[in-house]
């Protein structure tokens, strides 16, 4: 249970938090959420090549995955801090981290994007080259690190089911929800 209190930022002023598996399609659905809705979009993993001026991958090769999960939560917690409005769209290993779960649920809304295994596994050769966790492993391997990962995006405020959408689809429906999400919780008049 967490015993942080929740932040008060109204609604409408929350960063949307995308979370999910390596390639359920955060980022590209997180890019078409923000045109859709004029807001600001960041991705984390981007984020994180900007400030550190290395790509992913040369982070795993030359510091290791302790050195990125350490960057990978200062970057987090600075960005729910210091923006609102936005759409943040994480990296898929970033929720094993309590302290990036705990930031996030308690000052933004966050989204878990899901997709099934057999949909996932048809998107897997696209998605090796620049995802090192992926490296080296076999299909069973990888399909266990799917299955543990489940539990941690458990916690979430809204799941969305991706499979046989599109990522215009997703996007179109995620607008949806949050749209009556905000008129729920603060009817405009
Ligand atoms: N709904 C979808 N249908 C089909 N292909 C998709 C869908 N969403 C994303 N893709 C494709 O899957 C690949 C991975 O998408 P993307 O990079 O957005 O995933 P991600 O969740 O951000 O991954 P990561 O956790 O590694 O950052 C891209 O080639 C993208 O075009
Ligand atoms: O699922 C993961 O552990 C990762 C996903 C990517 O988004 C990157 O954050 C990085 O490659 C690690
Ligand atoms: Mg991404």
């Amino acid at each position: 249970m967490r015993t942080m209190s929740r932040q008060h930022i109204p609604v409408r002023a929350k960063n949307i938090v995308l979370i999910g598996f390596m390639g359920v399609g955060k980022t590209t659905i997180g890019k078409l959420v923000a045109d859709k809705l004029f807001r600001d979009f960041i991705d984390i993993d981007i984020e994180i090549e900007r400030r550190y001026g290395m790509t992913i991958p040369e982070i795993f090769a030359q510091h290791g995955e302790g050195y990125f999960r350490e960057i990978e939560r200062h970057t987090v917690i600075d960005i729910c801090d210091n923006k609102q409005c936005n759409i943040v769209s994480l990296g898929g290993g970033a929720f094993k981290q309590e302290a990036i779960r705990e930031k996030c649920l308690d000052s933004c809304l966050v989204l878990f994007l899901d997709l099934s295994w057999d949909r996932w596994k048809e998107r897997m050769d696209l998605l090796i080259e620049n995802r090192p966790v992926l490296h080296n492993k076999s299909v069973d391997e990888v399909q266990q690190i799917f299955d543990e990962r489940q539990a941690i995006y458990a916690e979430h405020n809204a799941r969305v089911t991706t499979d046989n959408l599109n990522p215009e689809e997703v996007a179109d429906y995620i607008v949806e929800i949050l749209k009556l999400g905000w008129e729920l919780h603060e009817p405009l008049s």
